[in-house]
C-alpha cells in the first residue's frame, strides 16, 4: 500500500479524549510502523456540545448524542477519518454511514469511589452528599443508602476532585478507565466492584468509527480490535437497545468471560430514586453472549414500569 494521504484523528478536547486520542494514534503506529513517518497521522480536536454546556444535568440537555454528534458530522462532512469514542457515550444505534472497526481492549470497567471521610458507601455519614451527574450511580447508591442525597456534579475529573477538597459534596464516582488513563488512578479512594455498582454499558471501552467505504482507514483500525471487547460489549449494548437505553434510565450492564468459550453476563435497572432495583443474570457460550444479554434485557423490560424512565420534556 502506497497511498500517503494524512490519516486525521478526530477527538473531543477534554483531557480524558486527548489521552484516548493519543492511545490510538500509538496503538496505530505499532500495528503500521510507516505511519509514523511525518504527516501520516493528525488529531483534531472536535469540540462538542457536551463539553461547552457544564452547568445543567446530562441527562436534560440531550443524553450521551451530545458527545459522539459533532464527532459523527465531522466524520460525514469527511473532516476525520477516524474518530476516538468512549463506547459508553456512544448512541446503541450507529449512524447510518459510520462503521466500527475496532474496540481496543476494555480497561478497568468498575466506577472509583473518591471520598475525603469514608473508605466505602457503607461507611458514609447518615445524610451524605454524593455529586454524580450520572443517573446510574445516582439510583444504585440511594438503592443502597435512602439516606444518601445525591446532587448534580458534572465536568472534567480534575474540576470535580477540586469540588470535592472545596468540600462541596461528600463523595462523588468516576470511571477507574478514566483515572488510570489520564494516570491519576491513586485518586480513587477505592474500585467499587460491580456486585456494588454495576457498571454503565461499554464502560472502560475504547471504540474506533470510520467512514462505511473508506476502505483504507477501515483496514488500519481493524487491526486494533481486541474480540473479547468487542464480544462483550456488543452483547452489553443489546442488552441496552432492549431498555430504549439513554441517559434517562438508571441501567448498568456487564459481560465478561468466565472462560476460553464462556461469558457472564449481568444486567440490573432501578428507578432514578433508587427504589424498585431489578437484576438479572445470564451465563452460556460466548456465541450465545448476544442473544444472552438481549435476552436479559427482555426479561428486565417486561418488569419495569413508566417509572424507570424519565421522559423528556424539554
Ligand atoms: N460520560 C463521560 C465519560 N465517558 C467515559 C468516561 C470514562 C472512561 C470510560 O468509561 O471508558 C467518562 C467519565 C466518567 O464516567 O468518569
Amino acid at each position: 500500500m502506497t497511498t500517503h494521504r494524512t490519516i486525521r484523528i478526530g477527538t473531543r478536547g477534554s483531557p480524558l479524549a486527548m489521552a484516548q486520542a493519543h492511545e490510538v494514534r500509538d496503538r496505530l503506529i505499532a500495528a503500521h510502523p510507516d505511519l509514523a513517518e511525518p504527516g501520516r497521522l493528525e488529531i483534531i480536536d472536535v469540540k462538542t456540545t457536551g463539553d461547552k454546556i457544564l452547568d445543567r444535568p446530562l441527562s436534560e440537555i440531550g443524553g450521551k448524542a451530545l458527545f459522539t454528534k459533532e464527532l459523527d458530522d465531522a466524520m460525514l462532512r469527511g473532516d476525520i477519518e477516524i474518530a476516538v469514542h468512549s463506547m459508553k457515550d456512544v448512541e446503541t444505534n450507529i449512524l447510518d454511514g459510520i462503521v466500527l472497526p475496532a474496540l481496543l481492549p476494555r480497561e478497568d470497567v468498575r466506577d472509583a469511589f473518591m471520598c475525603l471521610t469514608a473508605k466505602s458507601i457503607a461507611e458514609l455519614k447518615e445524610g451524605a452528599v454524593v455529586g454524580t451527574a450520572s443517573l446510574r450511580r445516582g439510583a444504585q447508591i440511594k438503592a443502597r443508602r435512602p439516606d444518601i442525597q445525591v446532587v448534580n456534579f458534572r465536568g472534567n475529573v480534575q474540576s470535580r476532585l477540586r469540588k470535592l477538597h472545596e468540600g462541596q459534596v461528600d463523595a462523588t464516582m468516576l470511571a477507574m478507565a478514566g483515572l488510570n488513563r489520564l494516570g491519576m488512578a491513586e485518586k480513587a479512594t477505592a474500585a467499587l466492584e460491580p456486585t456494588e455498582m454495576l457498571p454503565a454499558v461499554g464502560q472502560g471501552a475504547i471504540g474506533i468509527t470510520c467512514r462505511a467505504g473508506d476502505s483504507e482507514s477501515i483496514a488500519l483500525v481493524e487491526a486494533l480490535n481486541h474480540q473479547e471487547t468487542y464480544t462483550c460489549v456488543t452483547a452489553e449494548r443489546a442488552f441496552l437497545r432492549r431498555l430504549d437505553g439513554s441517559c434517562r434510565t438508571p441501567i448498568g450492564g456487564w459481560c465478561r468471560f468466565t472462560g476460553p468459550d464462556t461469558i457472564r453476563f449481568d444486567g440490573l435497572v432501578v428507578r432514578p430514586d433508587g427504589t424498585g432495583l431489578l437484576e438479572t443474570f445470564r451465563e452460556g457460550p460466548v456465541s450465545e453472549a448476544h442473544a444472552l444479554a438481549d435476552d436479559a434485557g427482555k426479561e428486565l423490560k417486561a418488569h419495569c414500569g413508566p417509572e424507570y424512565f424519565i421522559m423528556s420534556t424539554e
